[in-house]
Order: C-alpha cells, then structure tokens, then sequence
C-alpha cells in the first residue's frame, strides 16, 4: 500500500506527483479522472498517511471543508497565495482543519515544467514540527535538494507576495521597458515584500533565500511564468477575463493582489507595487502607474 498521495492533479501536482514517484510508489487524484499512472479516487488517496497538496489557493478552505477528513494524515501544502475573500494566509485556513504539527508548506523556485522533466531544483518545507520535514524529505527525489525552515509565515508571504510581483515585472516586460527598470522593480519588488512579511513576523533572512529571493528572480523574469504572462497581456491592454481564459491554468498573484490590497489597507503597510498591480487589474492604464511608481 502506498503511503504518500498528491492531491490536485494540475500542473504542479502532476510534476510533484513525478518527482515523489521517483523512489517510492505515489498516488495522485482530482476532481476529474485523469489518464495518470496511479491515478485513484480521493477516498483511497486520503487514506495515505502522507498527503501532498496541490489546489488553488482560493478553493482550499471548500475543498477542506467538503473533502478533508482527518485521521492523524502528514500533509504537505504545494498551493502558493492568499485567500482573497478573507486576507487569511493559507497555513491559517489549514490549521482550522488540521493540526499544526502535522503541517508542512513547501516554498523555493519551482517551474512544474522543469520538475516534471527531472531538472534539479531546491525547495524548502516549512513546518513548525521538524518531524514534518525529516518525514517528507526522504520521499523527494535525488534532483531535488530538500531545506528545512521553521519560518511558515515568511515562506507563505513569500510564495504568495512573488506572484504578485511577477505581475508587475511581465507588465514592466509587455511595455518594453527595459532590463534597468526590469531590475529596479524586482529589487524594490522583494524589499516590498519583506516589508510586508516583517508586519506578520516573517524572518528577514527569509526574504533573501530560496522561498523570497529564489522564487521571486525566477518567477519575475520568466515567460514560463503563468504571472509574468497576465502581466505581459494586461501591458497589451488585453482584458483580465481574454488573458486567464487564454491562459487556461491558475495565475495565484490576481486573487493574491487583492488580498494584499486588503492587508495593506487594514495594517497601514506600504507596498507601492503591488498597490499598483491591484489598480491596474481594476482598469488604471500600465502606464499611469509606472508615472505614479516613478513619482512616489
Ligand atoms: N505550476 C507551477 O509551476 C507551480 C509551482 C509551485 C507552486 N504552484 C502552486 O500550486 C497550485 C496549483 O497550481 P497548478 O500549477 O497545479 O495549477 P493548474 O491550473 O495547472 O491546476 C489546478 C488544479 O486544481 C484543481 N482544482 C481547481 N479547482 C478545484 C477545486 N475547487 N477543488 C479541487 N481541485 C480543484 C484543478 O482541477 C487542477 O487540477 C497554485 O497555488 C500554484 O501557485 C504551482
Ligand atoms: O507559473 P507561476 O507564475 O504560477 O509560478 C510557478 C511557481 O510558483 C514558480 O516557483
């Protein structure tokens, strides 16, 4: 019998779901059946004692709350955003279902495309029970390098906030606007969101490794990402609905801005970019707030 099961079986955990299949066997399941090897219905994948958790971060607290029953499960949180509807961090909606000790959050620079074609790559699990990680780690494959940190908050703020970023850096791209200012917004992007992190009691050295740093460079320079992508279409002026219904897979930084909007508002915290992003998915035109980003 299996032990360890993914559960979402989009892009990221069809690449999770190859990379855990590596040394072990892995299950995976969805909502719709796929043709995967090892592809079971969610009732056998919950029985795991090992779960690996691959949805989009706003459908997480239904898909608990209709799903998830409990029986002493390890699971492992794959999702990267903000739960727009509430401005809750997604280790808090899991934790209204689910211990914290059994809890891990993974964080760090990881195209699924690249994963899923054995391409090495460090991730970071985050967990406030060590146990976690030393239970999960020896389940991941050679080409991934496994780093443990106990700062969840940071590394959710991290996974969620870069998205955002990477928004902003497709728009600076779409507009043609060059590799300084490219550069510019990216460093003024990641103290943005330390900035933020440090209100929530994120660690500052957080921001400089794999999950803030290491997650944000890849994220907010690549056409791999699906972020970066929105930000390219809404430069050309293209709608919000025409671009994710061209994209055709989850863009977490669009719910993820207006959640921060929300939580910049509420703990007064200056975030300029991503306040920026938020009104220019709301119809301000790119190139006024680029005037305004350059003024404040
Ligand atoms: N793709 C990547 O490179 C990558 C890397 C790291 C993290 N992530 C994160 O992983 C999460 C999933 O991303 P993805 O790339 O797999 O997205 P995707 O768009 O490829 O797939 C999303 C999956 O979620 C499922 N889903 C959607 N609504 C659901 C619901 N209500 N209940 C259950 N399942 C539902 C879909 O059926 C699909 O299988 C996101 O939070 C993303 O930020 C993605
Ligand atoms: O394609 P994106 O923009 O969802 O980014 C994927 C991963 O989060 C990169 O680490």
């Amino acid at each position: 019998m299996a032990r360890i099961a993914v559960i979402g079986a989009g892009k990221w955990g069809q690449a999770l779901h190859y990379a855990l299949s590596q040394k072990q066997e892995c299950l995976i399941t969805s909502r719709t059946k796929r043709d995967i090897k090892n592809f079971v219905n969610l009732q056998t994948a919950m029985e795991c004692e090992y779960l690996v958790i691959a949805i989009p971060a706003q459908q997480v607290r239904q898909w608990l709350k209709d799903n998830f029953k409990f029986n002493n499960q390890k699971i492992l949180v794959a999702s990267k955003g903000i739960e727009a509807s509430s401005g809750k961090f997604l280790n808090e909606i899991y934790e209204e279902f689910i211990p914290r000790d059994n809890l891990g959050f993974i964080a760090g620079p990881s195209f699924a495309a690249e994963v899923i074609q054995g391409l090495p790559c460090a991730l970071v699990l985050n967990s406030l029970n060590e146990e976690i990680f030393i239970s999960f780690e020896k389940f991941f494959p050679d080409f991934i390098k496994t780093y443990y940190s106990c700062d969840v908050i940071g590394a959710e703020i991290c996974g969620a906030y870069k998205n955002v970023l990477a928004i902003a850096s497709g728009i600076c791209e779409g507009l043609k606007l060059g590799n300084n200012a490219r550069a510019s917004l990216i460093s003024r992007g990641l103290v943005e969101m330390q900035r933020f992190g440090e209100h929530f009691g994120a660690k500052m050295e957080t921001f400089l490794g794999l999950s803030g740093a290491g997650d944000l460079f890849l994220t907010a320079s690549s056409e791999l990402s699906r972020n970066f992508r929105v930000g390219l279409g809404l430069a050309k002026n293209k709608t919000l609905d025409d671009i994710l219904i061209e994209l055709g897979e989850v863009a977490e930084g669009v719910k993820t801005s207006y959640a921060i909007n929300s939580l910049r508002i509420e703990h007064n915290i200056y975030t300029p970019i991503a306040a920026e992003v938020y009104l220019i998915l709301e119809g301000k035109n790119p190139q006024d707030s680029l005037k305004d980003l350059l003024r404040t």
